[in-house]
């Protein structure tokens, strides 16, 4: 029987360098958790978005909108913890996320990941710029595993729980958009990196 595989967009943090969500910014028409939504929806089973704001925001996305089960805003490893458990209890196997600020995941994302390592190892990916550790597929076995962890450990690095298990890096080569290398992870955490993806989404 095929896995099941989960996809979850990361848009629960709270966006002080780009100074507004950056889940709600629009891009090319869309907002980026529509767009981020829109990527994988393809290369997954079923589909969420992890968001901590009002009750009821994104509620036009027709996702089930999980927030973090650790209240303060404690970083991306929250949101995973939310979408582990919502994918283990959906009965999914695995675990794609990817963050809201990278809005140009691959169409081969997830088919990277599965075709590189075995369904109980996490897989991650790595391009020029080194490992992008929230841009990972992670076997939904490992949800207790990660709750274990968070309430046993003050550090909130998502390398440091990814440490802790052996990992595949799968290597992503870069898009070239008008003869420019750019990293498929780009990460949009500053106005200067929207303007950059403005002028890149206008492109492609
Ligand atoms: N669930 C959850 N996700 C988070 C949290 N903080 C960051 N993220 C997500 O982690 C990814 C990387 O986020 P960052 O750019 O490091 O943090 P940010 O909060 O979005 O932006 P800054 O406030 O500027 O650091 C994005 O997908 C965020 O939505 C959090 O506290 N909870």
């Amino acid at each position: 029987m095929p896995v099941t595989i989960a996809g979850l967009v990361l848009a629960g943090g709270l966006s002080r360098r780009m100074g507004r969500d950056k889940a709600s910014i629009v891009l090319g028409g869309e907002t980026l958790a529509a767009r981020g939504l829109r990527r994988l929806r393809p290369q997954v089973d079923l589909l969420a978005l992890n968001a901590n704001g009002p009750e009821g925001a994104f509620g036009e996305l027709g996702v089930p909108v999980l927030k973090d089960h650790h209240a303060g805003f404690q970083g991306p490893l929250a949101g995973i913890a939310a979408g582990l458990a919502w994918a283990r209890t959906a009965g999914a196997a695995q675990l794609a996320t990817v963050p809201v600020d990278s809005p140009f995941v691959p169409e081969d994302f997830v088919a990277r990941l599965t075709a590189a390592a075995p369904a109980d190892r996490i897989a991650v990916a790595r391009t020029v710029t080194g490992r992008h550790p929230v841009a990972a597929l992670i076997p939904t076995a490992l949800a207790a595993d990660l709750e274990r962890w968070l309430a046993a450990n003050e550090t909130r690095r998502v390398n440091a729980w990814l440490g802790t298990h052996p990992i595949v890096e799968v290597d992503f080569p870069p898009l070239v958009i008008e003869g420019e290398d750019i990293d498929p992870f780009i990460n949009l955490n500053t106005p200067a990196d929207l303007a950059v993806a403005e002028r890149l989404a206008a492109i492609r």
